[in-house]
């Protein structure tokens, strides 16, 4: 099969982690797993090397993807739902579930080309059937060998006959034009496919291969208690070897099979899960210690990274529209040791969101505006964004984002900064709100994020004077960042 249609192997880890080899500890799904199944209990080294149990796994990626593709449920929360009611799994079958049903979810338009071609009739069978070709289409896809996929399947023999001929049906794809190749290849719905290929250009297929590939989990150290050694030291003790991020200086890359939650590194607060480029967007407040406003705070990703910016002085607004969120920030407050949030539910619309703000008018030092948008740049960890985004909605986010640059940027004081970023890789969410909000206000002026991370660093993540990530370019996530000055 051609490598264009295939992601590139996993790029956790170096060598070099690799050999320091931490010891291995038992999960509680195992113990779990262990007393349900009754099975022998095993050495970690033994679990890990235990054969699937292929029906078992089998059964849960039906379940977890069939709940995304035919009922809607958003991904992580369809597995996690799943693998909630599969206490029998082990912790390898929950992981070659979840690995299963993402590879399907990022190949999804692709494998169904592809079965379309190999298997007349397809789109009649029942759906319960359709699912298991396509998952076992996307582990062949994904490099497993054909025979292993058949024997592990439970295919009927005409089914499995059709998998046989792939190799044909992807050359048949990397023989269309571009135009109609592009959009099949990189599984993207159609319209999203021309918005890759306009922000891409010539590196569009590049671009969306990367956004194929799993993305590596990615922590942010906690500076506000402990340097990034330390952190690293700390981990390792807990059996989980770790790589510097290249880019941001307070990333590490994790190898870890073990619930990263399940550390005691994380509940004593000393990381957070938060993808390199997020951390480099977050980089962009300088954060002298005065005041700060987090306008999107969210769940807190930006706003903990800011606190310890501000080595957890002067005052920082955490403001966002969702309750569940922004309490979730103050429980991820609470364990990093963070003092210096102040958390405010806002309006989300209408004067009484005008209103919420007006005690902030005028007194920002930096406002922070990490608006809601497509996530175009995410799919390597949502790959079910993509087909649930709509153009309305695309155009419904760039209209938001300008009502939100306008309405937060009444808090920036004169002199004061406006930082404005999102995870989309599309220009409309990101240059061109930047345009139109410079072409109303005159007083703001575009400062280069150069000048803020530094000449070599800037370099590398920038594309004129804004931030511009993307996975093939960075191994991070898609992000977008700009940094607006008030005139004095
Ligand atoms: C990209 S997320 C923020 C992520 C967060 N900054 C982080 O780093 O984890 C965008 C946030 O904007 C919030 N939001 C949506 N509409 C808003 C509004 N009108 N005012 C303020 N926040 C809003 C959403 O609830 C969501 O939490």
């Amino acid at each position: 099969m051609k490598r264009s249609h295939r992601p590139a192997p996993k790029k956790q880890g170096t060598k070099q982690a690799a050999s320091k080899k931490p010891p291995e500890r038992t999960s509680k799904r195992d113990r779990a797993a262990e007393a349900s199944s009754g099975a022998p209990r095993g050495t970690p080294a033994e679990r890990a090397a235990r054969p699937l149990r292929e029906d078992l796994v089998l059964q849960a990626c039906l379940e977890a993807y069939g709940s995304v593709r035919h009922e809607g449920r958003l991904s992580d929360r369809a597995l996690d739902f799943t693998l909630r009611r599969k206490a029998h799994l082990y912790s390898n079958e929950r992981r070659a579930v979840a690995e299963r049903v993402y590879a399907l979810l990022r190949r999804q338009r692709t494998v169904d080309w592809l079965l379309g071609r190999v298997r007349p009739g397809f789109d009649r069978l029942e759906t319960t059937r359709q699912d298991v070709m396509r998952l076992a289409t996307s582990r062949i896809l994904h490099g497993e060998p054909l025979e292993e996929v058949v024997r592990t399947s439970s295919l009927p023999a005409e089914d499995s006959a059709a998998l046989a001929a792939l190799p044909r049906a992807a050359g048949e794809l990397e023989a269309l034009p571009l135009a109609k190749r592009f959009p099949i290849a990189a599984s993207l719905p159609d319209f999203l496919a021309v918005k890759f290929q306009e922000a891409f250009g010539d590196e569009a297929t590049q671009a969306a291969e990367a956004m194929n590939e799993r993305a590596p989990l990615t922590a942010r150290v906690n500076l506000l208690k402990g340097d990034r050694a330390e952190l690293q030291r700390r981990l390792a003790a807990e059996g989980v070897a770790s790589t510097p991020t290249p880019l941001s200086p307070l990333g590490l890359w994790l190898e870890t099979r073990i619930n990263v939650f399940s550390l005691q590194c994380f509940k004593d607060g000393l990381l957070e899960l938060q993808d390199e480029g997020s951390q480099l967007l977050g980089m962009l407040v300088d954060s002298p210690p005065t005041r700060v406003v987090d306008a999107c705070a969210g769940a807190g990703g930006k706003t903990l990274q800011l606190a310890a910016q501000m080595k957890n002085r002067g005052d920082l607004h955490a403001l966002d529209v969702d309750e569940v969120r922004i309490e979730e920030l103050r429980k991820r407050a609470r364990r990093a040791g963070v003092h210096n949030v102040r958390t405010q539910l806002i309006p989300s619309e209408g004067p009484a969101a005008d209103e919420a703000l007006v005690a902030l008018k005028d007194k920002a030092d930096r406002v922070m505006v990490d608006a809601p948008c497509s996530g175009t740049g995410t799919y390597r960890r949502k790959p079910d964004g993509r087909y649930r985004l709509t153009p309305e909605e695309l155009k419904e986010h760039a209209a938001r984002q300008k009502t939100l640059l306008e309405r937060f940027s009444t808090m920036v004081k004169p002199g004061g900064r406006l930082i404005y970023g999102t995870c989309s890789v599309l220009r409309e969410e990101n240059e061109a709100v930047i345009e139109d909000f410079l072409s109303r206000h005159p007083d703001f002026t575009v400062r280069p994020v150069s000048q803020e991370l530094g000449a070599e660093l800037g370099e590398k993540v920038s594309r004129g004077p804004f931030l511009r990530l993307a996975p093939h370019t960075h191994n991070t996530d898609g992000f977008f960042g700009a940094i607006l000055v008030r005139a004095k």
